[in-house]
């Protein structure tokens, strides 16, 4: 993928640029052709206006005949009248079609955003990812909407024109003609800088976007820290660094802007010069020399702003190589062509020789095998790092195993689709996600049809039913981003009522590690087990209080499992990671008497600490 900062090469992707464009109009095309035929009839109202204005000085001014005042003014009037109707009508059609690209640009890129997997979020900032979907997307609005009327009249107006120049004298429009190339020259000075320079104003705006959005979510932390100064300050330095490229931009464009304003004053300057040789020869009457210089002040207005317009093409083109960065990237986790049905599974999982690495030649998982029977509480502990969120990401196939196969009752995952397997895993996370709606509406996010009675259910089982009802209007209540604000212990308890209104096979636990208090906790542990009831779990443990009831403990580190067993089967283990680990937590036991029978096992847990019940998490995660 091309690299946010460097440019992009300069034909390719305007090629690209072109037929994207083409792409997006094809579901408007009758409502472009309007918006053409509009434009053809504005390019031929030009026609008349050099004969107007030949007619007003060689009869008028020229000869004397006032009577043809009247009718060649009020001929000019219609002309001008009937060009301004025409190019309202077309700015609002063409406006129309703007509005309608745009939507549906953004709503295909967020569609593919939806489809992409794990892997893009990880390398991509969220801040340019915004970015794309605002800025850029804005861009080419600008291209289509005030543009591509302009470009279709400019080329009609230049076509039309020369013709009608060489009509009348061939001198004069050679003299017009020269002045062509020098318009070339300036685009090509300027067009390449200006779109290198497009494309790291982007990147600087990219990094803007994402501190913006990291500081406004981070709010919390920024006041606490009483960093509020020091954010400003770094805000402005971001802003200051996009500052640069931004003017650059602007003297880019405001030069080659002038440079072609220029060329066709001198043109002009050149055809009246040209044109006053052609009258001394009596070659030309005056209004001749007078309607030719209308002509190419025509052709030279046009000519001017086709070039220009090519910067602004040029920056369209940068937007939308970024674009094409979300539009043509595809999933690498996808569903197979013909998945396997699989139906409500009865919650047998297998790691079979799985290995994984998130970068290419660097394993984080090496060689896991593991087998979960239905109904299994599995906790999967060990060191920070170790592995063990890794291992769920597979298993919810957020991302496929480097080697070794993960297999869902027998079926290998990737033999699945992918609703299929992601509707059978109810996932509670550590830091619980709550979504701008309501209360009701947040808890059947996993399955929304789930009826309010079901909603209710999950809400009662998850112990959440209490305080939704004392909230402001109950279930219907707004929460989440500027709504009503729900308590740590609340927002966990939602998120297990939403796992639970899913009614999922399998249970992912990524358990928390907030301090709450005993009373807190006490609730959280109870809508836990009303989840976990009848339901295959694995639960990422980082307090080895909660799960020393569990089937089935998977000790990882490195990669690696390390140790399998019951709490008591790994305490057995006087060398084991698990009894180091729980020692790092609990506290070292008594030495136990030499010999060692199970009956010599520390009363592990000991006793809590004062203030709240929770254990220290110290080295383990
Ligand atoms: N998205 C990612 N991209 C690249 N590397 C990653 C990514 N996620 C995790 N890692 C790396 O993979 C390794 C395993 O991480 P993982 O999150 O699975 O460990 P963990 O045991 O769950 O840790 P913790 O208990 O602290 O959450 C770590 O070295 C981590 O830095």
């Amino acid at each position: 993928m091309t690299g946010p900062s460097e440019p992009s090469d300069a034909r390719g992707p305007a090629r690209g640029t072109v037929s994207r464009i083409r792409e997006l109009l094809r579901p408007h095309r009758r409502t472009v052709g309007l918006a053409l035929a509009l434009t053809i009839l504005a390019c031929l109202l030009n026609l008349p206006v050099p004969f107007l204005v030949q007619g007003l000085v060689d009869r008028v001014v020229t000869g004397g005949r006032w009577s043809d005042l009247p009718w060649l003014a009020a001929g000019l009037l219609a002309v001008f009248g009937a060009q301004a109707g025409l190019a309202l009508a077309n700015t609002l059609v063409v406006g129309r079609v703007g509005q309608a690209v745009v939507r549906d640009l953004r709503h295909r890129l967020y569609d593919r955003l939806q489809r992409l997997d794990l892997a893009y979020f990880d390398r991509t900032p969220t801040g340019g990812i915004i970015s794309r979907l605002m800025d850029d997307v804005g861009v080419l609005q600008g291209l289509i909407t005030s543009q591509t009327v302009t470009i279709v009249t400019d080329l009609g107006t230049t076509l039309a024109v020369t013709g009608l120049l060489m009509a009348r004298n061939g001198r004069l429009t050679l003299v017009v003609l020269a002045f062509v190339p020098l318009y070339a020259v300036n685009f090509r000075y300027f067009m390449h800088r200006i779109r290198s320079n497009s494309a790291v104003v982007r990147a600087k705006m990219d990094i803007v976007f994402g501190l913006l959005k990291e500081k406004l979510d981070g709010t919390q932390v920024v006041k606490a820290c009483a960093s509020e100064p020091a954010e400003v300050a770094d805000f402005a330095g971001q802003l200051d660094d996009a500052h640069g490229p931004r003017v650059r931009d602007n003297t880019l464009r405001a030069a080659f802007s002038s440079l072609c304003v220029a060329i066709s004053g001198a043109g002009i300057a050149a055809v009246f010069a040209a044109g006053a040789l052609e009258v001394v020869h009596g070659r030309m009457t005056p209004g001749g020399v007078v309607s030719t210089a209308a002509l190419a002040a025509l052709l030279f207005g046009p000519v001017a702003r086709l070039a220009d317009l090519a910067s602004v093409f040029e920056q369209a083109a940068a937007s939308v190589d970024r674009l094409g960065e979300i539009l043509d990237l595809e999933p690498t986790v996808v569903g197979p062509a013909s998945p396997l049905a699989i139906g409500r599974a009865r919650g047998l999982v297998e790691f079979d020789r799985v290995g994984f690495g998130y970068e290419p030649g660097q394993p984080v998982l090496w060689d896991v095998r593991l087998r979960i029977e239905p109904g299994m509480k599995v906790a999967l502990v060990g060191p920070t790092g170790c592995g063990k969120s890794t291992l769920v990401n597979l298993l919810m196939r957020f991302y496929d195993p480097t080697w070794g196969e993960v297999r869902l009752d027998g079926l290998p995952l990737d033999r699945l689709a992918l609703d299929d397997l992601r509707r059978q895993v109810g996932v509670v996370l550590q830091e619980p996600v709550v979504f701008r709606q309501s209360l009701a509406d947040n808890i059947r996010y996993g399955r929304p049809d789930a009826s309010d009675a079901e909603v209710e259910a999950a809400a009662r089982s998850a112990l959440v039913h209490d305080f939704a009802t004392a909230l402001p209007e109950g279930y219907a209540t707004i929460i989440g981003e500027g709504g009503h604000k729900l308590s740590q212990g609340e927002r966990q308890r939602l998120a297990i009522a939403r796992a639970i209104c899913k009614d999922p096979a399998l249970v992912v636990l990524d358990e928390a590690t907030s301090s709450l208090d005993a009373a807190g906790e006490a609730l959280i542990q109870e809508a836990l087990a009303n989840l976990l009831r009848g339901r295959t779990a694995l639960v990422i443990a980082h307090r080895l209080a909660t799960v020393m009831d569990a089937g089935l403990i998977v000790v990882m580190d490195g990669g690696l499992v390390v140790q399998k067993g019951t709490h008591e089967q790994l305490l057995a283990d006087r060398h084991g990671l698990y009894r180091r680990l729980c020692a790092a937590q609990f506290g070292e036991p008594a030495p136990a008497a030499a010999g060692g029978d199970p009956g010599e096992l520390p009363a592990w847990p000991m006793p809590a600490p004062a203030g709240g019940g929770m254990l220290d998490r110290s080295s383990v995660s």
